[in-house]
């Protein structure tokens, strides 16, 4: 009797609640919907993390909005976003069918905007294999180059620092993805980077990525010319674009490969393995498709690449800026290790404890990518009593849990020694900055090569620069003020600064590297 009170009592009762919260539609709490439109108000912002985080602090750790019939929900804290993106992954890892960015615009090839399916699985087991922790080690010796070369160009123009990181960014993306050296700023491969990355960011996915014709299907049967089809007019202009942006690189690789003359990438890697693997399973479809998802792979780092480096950068930037002390500390800690006659390099890290803290508090505080891209809910489900229904939009809001007072204290402040003070297993766990690349199935596939290459480039720019603000005619630092208009990065706006080698032995590396060109 007692095993069957058990039976009824573990296995019946939460089948029970299920049907109970699921058929009666208690939703999450959340900021009170108008009628017809919902919350469409409550979500027309730019910095959608900002609103998402007062509403935590007013609702708790999940919040539910609705537009038109489009379910949101912003997962706020740490734990939830554990318990539902990653313990639950098999449910929330899709992504949401955008018809204009998708199917219009064609981005429904990129892994970003590919939903959760066999073609999802075999690209991202594609990209890990590019990405694994050993796999970014076989690239440290571009990171360093690339490294170098921005340095060297930073001393140059150190004004132009934003052009400088993009074609840092891209050159290195370009050289790991397809083998390809970009020679200068006009190379087309990084300007038809640049091109689609900035209609991708600010038009097509501005305000989430949702048209009308991803609330109203049937619009996109409109005829083009049609007055109020310009998005299908717009549309067929970007997919020429993007078509051409992840087939040029790829093609020209291709015809390196025949003629002999290419250097070895993560494409030419994969391109000689399958050729060499001519088993009788491998038909000229299995190819193809290998081919297709191989150059959408492609297509999927070296487009990643730019904006999050740029926002982690700036954003360096403008906390080492605004604290000139942490500055110093790391700029002392990088002499005492390294000493003044070299650079640092990738063996270094472990003694830079100091520098360690800051790279982490860059991420904590500045939080390059604040919110994740939209996680689709694939089938309904039941958490602490509310109901979220399948094809909710679930978004992990990485702001709200980096600025948890709970696990931050002063969560505003800038303190890299809030990573060097002791703590137990647990808090460790707790404080991990790595919540800055996503959840689950959907967690960032370039972390490890960011965790390499911006912690390289943060440990060469202190080694070599001093970061200050520009100062008036009277000798008063003028105060930076950005604004971050980007709806995805958090790029700030254009800001000026002082860039100038920190002493004699700083030029002295300085011009030996760039006359060695490494
Ligand atoms: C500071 C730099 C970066 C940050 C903070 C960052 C952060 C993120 C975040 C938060 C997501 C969304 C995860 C989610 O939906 O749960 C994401 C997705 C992604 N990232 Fe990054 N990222 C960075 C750099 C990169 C780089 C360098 C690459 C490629 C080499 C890359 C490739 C991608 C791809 C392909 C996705 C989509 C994954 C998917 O949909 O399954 N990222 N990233």
């Amino acid at each position: 009797m007692a095993s069957l009170d058990l039976i009824l009592a573990t296995v019946c009762f939460p089948i029970i609640l299920y049907v109970w919260v699921s058929r009666s539609n208690v939703f999450p709490p959340g900021p009170k919907p108008l009628p017809i439109i919902g919350n469409l108000l409550d979500m027309a912002t730019k910095e959608i993390w900002l609103p998402a985080t007062r509403w935590a602090k007013e609702f708790g750790p999940i919040v539910y909005l609705h537009i038109f019939g489009i379910n949101i929900l912003f997962v706020n804290t740490a734990e939830a976003a554990n318990d539902l993106l990653e313990q639950r992954g098999a449910i929330y890892s899709g992504r949401p069918r955008l018809i204009m960015a998708g199917e219009l615009c064609g981005c429904e090839h990129m892994v970003v905007f590919t939903t959760y399916n066999a073609r999802f699985r075999r690209l991202r087991t594609l990209l890990n294999k590019a990405l694994s922790p050993s796999a970014t080690t076989s690239y440290e010796p571009l990171i360093l180059s690339g490294t170098r070369s921005f340095l060297s160009n930073l001393h140059t123009s150190p004004q132009a620092f934003i052009k400088h990181i993009r074609h840092y960014s891209g050159s290195i993306g370009l050289s790991v993805v397809y083998g390809h050296e970009a020679k200068s700023t006009s190379d087309p491969f990084l300007l038809i980077l640049e091109e689609c990355l900035w209609f991708i960011n600010h038009d097509i996915t501005s305000g989430g990525g949702i048209w009308l014709v991803d609330i109203f299907p049937f619009l996109r049967r409109l005829p083009k010319w049609m007055p109020g089809a310009g998005f299908k007019r717009k549309a067929e202009k970007w997919k020429q674009r993007i078509d051409e942006f992840a087939d040029k690189p790829f093609e020209l690789l291709k015809e390196n490969m025949s003629s002999g003359s290419y250097k070895p990438s993560f494409c030419s890697i994969l391109l000689e393995e399958a050729a060499a693997n001519k088993g009788s399973a491998n038909t000229d479809e299995r190819r193809a498709e290998f081919e297709f998802d191989l150059k959408w792979a492609a297509n999927s780092m070296y487009s990643s690449t730019t904006d999050a480096n740029l926002a982690a950068v700036t954003l360096f930037m403008l906390a080492i800026i605004s604290h000139p002390s942490a500055q110093k500390a790391a700029q002392a800690e990088i002499d005492a290790v390294v000493g003044n006659d070299r650079l640092p390099n990738f063996q270094d890290r472990e003694k830079l404890v100091y520098l360690e803290a800051l790279y982490k508090e860059c991420l904590r505080w500045g939080i390059p990518v604040p919110m994740t891209l939209a996680h689709r809910a694939m089938k309904d489900d039941v958490y602490k009593g509310t109901y979220i229904p399948e094809g909710t939009f679930v978004f992990g809001n990485i702001w709200s849990m980096l600025r948890d007072p709970e696990i931050y204290p002063s969560p505003e402040t800038f303190k890299p020694e809030r990573f060097l003070e002791p703590c137990t297993p647990e808090e460790e766990r707790r404080r991990d900055p790595r919540i800055a690349f996503g959840f689950g199935r959907r967690i960032c596939p370039g972390m490890h090569l960011v965790d390499s290459s911006v912690w390289l480039l943060m440990a060469n720019m202190l080694a070599v620069f001093d970061f200050s603000n520009v100062k008036d005619e009277h000798g008063v630092a003028q105060e930076i003020k950005v604004e971050f208009n980007n709806p995805i990065f958090r790029i700030p706006t254009e800001f000026k600064c002082d860039i100038t080698p920190r002493n004699e032995m700083a030029l002295k590396l300085l011009e030996q590297h760039k006359r060695s060109g490494v």
